[in-house]
């Protein structure tokens, strides 16, 4: 088995941003700046938006966190949003989700400006997307890809199986890997709440991607001999005895299905870390496109 080292290659993509943005200012440019709105306090959305202002620090952006208390409305988040696509200096934001359950999360994402949508989130770039056009690619599924093509894993009319078929990770990850380009060209079967006897699906894959939070779901005898293994589950839980109070636990059983597979993701230190560099990377095309226009 080895192992699809997400810290290692996130580190490895934020080095080279970090060049590309020493190359802007040493021309004079403006350096990307990023904005994140975080909506109410909890505790797993702070620490992704923190890292993600640090990560702005390593690789040279300008940051800006707007923190809004909880009970703002979804006028006053609508306001917000327009104020950011308003503002000429900031080149890409992102609304941290999930908002509180008092917001309609798909209308706070229809009113980002697409040029700004460095989450890939508004209808336009999921469309574009799935066109396989231009356009923004969510973060998560775009670390995936890079995992995937910087390891030189083969994906051509490999068999892919998704697990989970949310708008942010499951839908376009099997919208990206069914496209023509590599890492892509699988067939790929989406799975969800609704699919029966999922591990006769999970046993044919050459591919599987989990993303459903239900933790250590994927167990050994599901597999096949040599499959890859992605785990984007990153559930917190409680642990008294840890200094933290929790633990992190993905969608795959490591220890065991590590003994089957020929790739796999760990959690930590897997996907996530490729999340947040992903979005650095968004950030820098939105500051390329726009100094292009
Ligand atoms: N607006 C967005 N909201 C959310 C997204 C997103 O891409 N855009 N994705 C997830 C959360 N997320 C980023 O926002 C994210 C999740 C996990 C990690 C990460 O680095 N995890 C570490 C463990 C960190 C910890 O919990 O201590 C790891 O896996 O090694 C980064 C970003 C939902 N919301």
């Amino acid at each position: 088995m080895q192992l699809l080292d997400g810290k290692k290659v996130s580190e490895e993509i934020k080095n080279e941003i970090a060049i590309d943005v020493a190359l802007i200012k040493e021309r004079g440019e403006k350096v990307p700046h990023l904005a994140a709105i975080l909506v109410g306090s909890n505790g797993a959305s702070l620490t992704y938006v923190g890292s993600k202002v640090k990560a702005c620090e390593k690789v040279g952006f300008d940051s800006t966190l707007v923190s809004l208390p909880e009970e703002t409305t979804e006028e006053e988040l609508l306001a917000k949003i327009n104020e950011l696509n308003d503002n000429d200096d900031i080149d890409g934001f992102i609304v941290q989700l999930p908002l509180p359950k008092h917001i309609d999360e798909q209308k706070v994402l229809n009113a980002v400006n697409p040029d700004k949508d460095v989450d890939g989130f508004h209808p336009e770039n999921f469309g574009r997307m799935a066109l396989e056009l231009e356009s923004f690619i969510p973060a998560t599924p775009f670390g995936i890809l890079q995992l995937l093509e910087r390891n030189k894993i083969e994906t051509k009319g490999k068999n892919v199986v998704v697990i989970g078929r949310s708008n942010i990770v499951g839908k376009p990850m099997s919208l990206l890997m069914s496209r023509k380009a590599y890492p892509g060209n699988a067939t790929v079967t989406l799975t969800h709440s609704a699919t029966q006897n999922i591990e006769e699906i999970t046993r044919e894959a050459d591919i599987v991607i989990t993303a459903l939070g239900v933790p250590e779901f994927l167990k050994a005898d599901m597999i096949k001999d040599g499959a890859v293994i992605v785990d984007v589950g990153i559930t917190r839980v409680t642990d008294e005895n840890h200094p933290k109070g929790y633990v992190i636990k993905g969608d795959v059983a490591f220890d065991e299905v590590a003994e089957k597979a020929s790739w796999i993701t760990p959690v930590p230190g897997g996907v996530g870390p490729m999340t947040i560099a992903m979005l650095m990377k968004n950030t820098l095309i939105a500051r390329e496109r726009k100094a292009k226009k």
